[in-house]
């Protein structure tokens, strides 16, 4: 027992040495320093079983990024004038495959976002059983308010200088925030043009006329909803009945909502970066997706067309209002500890992570503590990243799978990760604990297929 406390304070003191360094060889990337501890946290028991990966210093190894790119994106908006954006590619790992990650266009863009979903990005495709390693990338550009013909131009200008680092076998971007499939077909053209040939593998969420996958806008918001079904099952609940409360009005949030209303759920409140609003009827999801997918509108204009909903200005307050079952799908940190202690004051059961990383630490160890279900992103959101593999698999074969076989495909990858955590959090002692789980299966394969390939 004593020598396994020296074993413990022993590995603490090499993660909490090594904790120290990330902080300082990365000043200011708070993103990123979040995403490693939590990494870190969890990870304590795997390397006092095996030494080995202290030995062969794979952690010292997994913090730093194969290659870090940014690069300059000039553009000339519709009145004429220069604009000049950043651009970024984080190429974390390919120990078990191409890079592959999306890209995210969005004013708060910089080294730490990308370095820190770069970072998930590790476990969550490890996770998924596909063969793919982390990636991401994208830019501080600012979509919002931007013609198409701007949102071409700038697409074009960004794929001008990313396309030298990526291809098929190499890495491979696809979304996430601010790029959908508009933006991948844009930059999918540009690729086409640059190269003078059609690698259709290069980029996934591609238009399903030139060799997208089907299912796979819909992927991350109904895989985040049959990973979370399947913690409800394993404790005897499910989404029947359930009120649910989902942020965000984009890719991950629409489909989200849509799946778990299949599954029997009352879906009554959603936000955009504006606001929310609040439905008790139960949220038309038709209505969403024409505002949102169709018309690009604010969500609060959803009021108009239903007048038993209500909108209040600002995000923070939909976490104020009671459900079971919380799905946070918009963005990093939008879900702290005050807001945890209300939904744990309203009653709320479960908590699935849509987004990356939308919970803060203290959150996430308020739910933990109060025994409430939490399914961590990198588990629950990896939908979205493994239907693109699957994406991968049927542009390499040139075949089109239809829509149920890629969601049967989909949901089997679900229920695995979600079996896979939990053996793990049972076999580490933490039976339960999702989000340990989830690090530990996604770091050991990654870790053993980095010791294979020697020091590289
Ligand atoms: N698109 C995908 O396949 C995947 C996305 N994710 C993650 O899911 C989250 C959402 O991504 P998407 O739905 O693809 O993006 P999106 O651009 O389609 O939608 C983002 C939504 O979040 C809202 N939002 C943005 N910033 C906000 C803020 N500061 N506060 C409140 N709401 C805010 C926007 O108004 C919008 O409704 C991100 O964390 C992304 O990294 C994770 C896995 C895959
Ligand atoms: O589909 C992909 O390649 C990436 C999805 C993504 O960016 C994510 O999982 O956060």
């Amino acid at each position: 027992m004593y020598g396994l406390e020296l074993e413990n304070e022993n590995v603490r003191n090499y993660l909490n040495h090594l904790y120290e360094t990330v902080i300082v060889r990365n000043p200011n990337e708070v993103e990123f320093h979040q995403a490693v501890r939590e990494v870190f946290d969890s990870l304590v028991p795997v390397l006092v079983k095996h030494p080995t990966y202290i030995k062969h210093r794979v952690l010292d190894r997994l913090v730093e990024p194969e290659r870090l790119i940014t690069f300059r994106v000039p553009w000339v908006d519709d009145e004429g004038i220069v604009q000049v954006n950043r651009g970024y590619r984080v190429q974390f790992n390919s120990a078990i495959g191409p890079y592959k990650g999306g890209l995210r266009f969005h004013p708060s863009v910089n080294t730490s976002i990308i370095k820190f979903l770069g970072f998930e990005q590790i476990f969550k495709n490890s996770l998924t059983g596909q063969s793919i390693g982390a990636g991401k990338g994208g830019s501080d550009f600012d979509p919002k308010g931007k013609t198409n013909m701007e949102i071409m131009r700038f697409c074009q200008s960004f794929m001008t200088e990313l396309s030298r680092f990526i291809g098929p076998d190499l890495d491979v971007p696809a979304g996430d925030i601010g790029v959908g499939a508009r933006e991948i077909g844009y930059m999918f053209g540009q690729y086409k043009k640059i190269k003078g040939a059609y690698e259709a593998g290069v980029l996934t969420g591609k238009g399903i006329n030139f060799g997208g996958s089907l299912g796979r806008k819909e992927a991350t918001g109904y895989g985040t909803v049959y990973f979370v079904a399947e913690m409800l099952k394993e404790n005897g609940k499910s989404f029947e009945n359930k009120t649910v409360v989902v942020s965000g009005t984009g890719n991950v949030s629409i489909y989200a909502m849509e799946k778990a209303k299949a599954f029997g759920a009352k879906i009554v409140a959603c936000s955009d970066s504006n606001g929310y609003i609040y439905d008790p009827d139960g949220i038309n999801i038709e209505t969403v997706k024409l505002l949102k997918e169709i018309e690009n509108k604010r969500i609060k204009e959803y009021i108009h067309i239903h007048p038993t909903a209500s909108y209040k200005e600002g995000c923070d307050g939909i976490w104020s209002i009671p459900c079971d079952i919380a799905l946070p799908c918009a963005t990093q940190n939008e879900l702290n500890q005050q807001a945890a202690k209300l939904l744990i004051a309203n009653g709320v059961i479960a908590v699935g992570e849509g987004a990356n990383m939308p919970t803060t630490h203290d959150a996430m160890a308020e739910f933990l503590e109060h025994n409430v279900l939490f399914a961590p992103g990198k588990a629950a959101n990896a939908g979205g990243v493994a239907v693109s593999s699957l994406e991968m698999a049927q542009n390499s074969s040139r075949t089109t799978w239809t829509l149920e076989k890629v969601d049967s495909k989909l949901q089997t990858i679900m229920k695995n990760i979600f079996k896979q955590c939990m053996e793990a959090s049972v076999e580490y002692s933490v039976r339960g604990n999702l989000v340990a789980g989830a690090n530990i299966v996604g770091f050991v394969k990654v870790a053993d297929a980095m010791i294979s390939q020697g020091v590289i």
